[in-house]
């Protein structure tokens, strides 16, 4: 379904999201700040400094379900339309998860056609975030791994918590499933060929201090300093002139948008059918009861 579609589907009756308001809603934070309420994203808005600090809420752990993943895209088409902001913060409402990823439940037990529905979205998204014009800064304050990982790589710098439980990279291998070639290119175009190589093969989960020695995040800061640091950062890019920063990133990152734009419906069957084997879905749904085992 169309990012359009699926924004009428949510907005039908009983939805949750119904009623929400995705526009600006009320004034909050210092002069001039404006924020901005949908169920599962929060923008805070300064237009004086032309930035905006988007936060994912959706409890228990900001999983990237279909739902969440709308509502980040319609969150993010309305900031790049707005003129007033110039550069985005992607941060977690709360310190403790960034994001747990690809909503699993969203992979398992579904029909083909929601497959494909789920897939397009992530595509969507990626594509949205990576082909950005505006400066994107991830103020990363909470584990990281697969998905989460993935939305921080799409940024133009990454800022991390200085807490060994906070773990961030593409650990897919680990659940026994693989990334597909364009998170592979994201990671690439950050980390270089050889530790992309090592660290999707071993689906390796990074420290901060890792992370930071491998080049995956750009700087390890205090908890309570990662998003001032993500905005002070911001400055700097929001430095340069807007038409030379983005003619700039658009070389860097044509080559591997261009690769998921020429092969996007092949990605979305190809993840179908890999993730409809009976044998995958056995192994996302062991992972899953484990992860659900722990709390009951
Ligand atoms: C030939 C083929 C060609 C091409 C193929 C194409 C594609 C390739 C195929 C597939 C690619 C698919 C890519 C997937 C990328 C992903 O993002 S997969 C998701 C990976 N995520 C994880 O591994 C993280 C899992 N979660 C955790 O490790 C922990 O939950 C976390 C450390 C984040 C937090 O820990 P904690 O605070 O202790 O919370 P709990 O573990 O107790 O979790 C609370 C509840 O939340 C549920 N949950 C956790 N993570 C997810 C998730 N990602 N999706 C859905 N639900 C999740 C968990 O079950 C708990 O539920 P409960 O309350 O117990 O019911």
């Amino acid at each position: 379904m169309a990012l359009v579609a699926r924004v009428r589907a949510l907005l039908l009756p009983g939805s949750r999201l119904r009623g929400a308001t995705l526009g600006r809603a009320a004034n909050g934070g210092g002069a001039g700040a404006r924020r901005a309420l949908s169920h599962r994203v929060l923008v805070e808005a300064d237009p004086a400094a032309g930035v905006a600090v988007v936060k994912f809420r959706n409890p228990p752990v900001n999983s990237l379900s279909l739902e969440m993943l709308t509502e980040l895209g319609i969150c993010l088409e309305k900031l790049e339309n707005d003129k007033t902001v110039r550069g985005i913060v992607l941060t977690a409402d709360r310190p403790g998860i960034f994001s747990a990823g690809l909503d699993l439940t969203e992979m398992c037990g579904r029909n083909p056609a929601h497959y494909a529905e789920f897939w397009k979205a992530v595509q969507e998204l990626w594509l949205r975030l990576y082909q950005s014009n505006m400066a994107l800064g991830a103020a990363i304050n909470g584990t990281c791994p697969a998905g989460g990982c993935l939305l921080s790589l799409t940024c133009d710098y990454r800022i991390l918590a200085d807490n060994p439980k906070y773990t961030i990279g593409l650990n897919e291998t680990q659940l026994g499933i693989f990334a597909p070639f364009w998170f592979k290119d994201t990671m690439v175009n950050t980390i270089g060929h050889r530790a992309t190589e090592r660290a999707l093969q071993l689906g390796l989960l990074f420290t901060p201090a890792e992370a930071l020695q491998v080049g995956l995040v750009d700087q390890v800061v205090p908890e309570d300093q990662v998003q001032s640091t993500a905005l002070s950062v911001m400055s700097q890019w929001l430095a340069i002139p807007d038409h030379a920063r983005q003619l700039t990133k658009t070389m860097m990152r044509k080559a591997t948008v261009d690769q998921l734009l020429k092969h996007r419906e092949a990605d979305i069957q190809n993840f179908v059918s890999f993730i409809s084997r009976d044998s995958i879905q056995k192994v996302l749904q062991v992972y899953l009861q484990k992860l659900r085992k722990k709390n009951h």
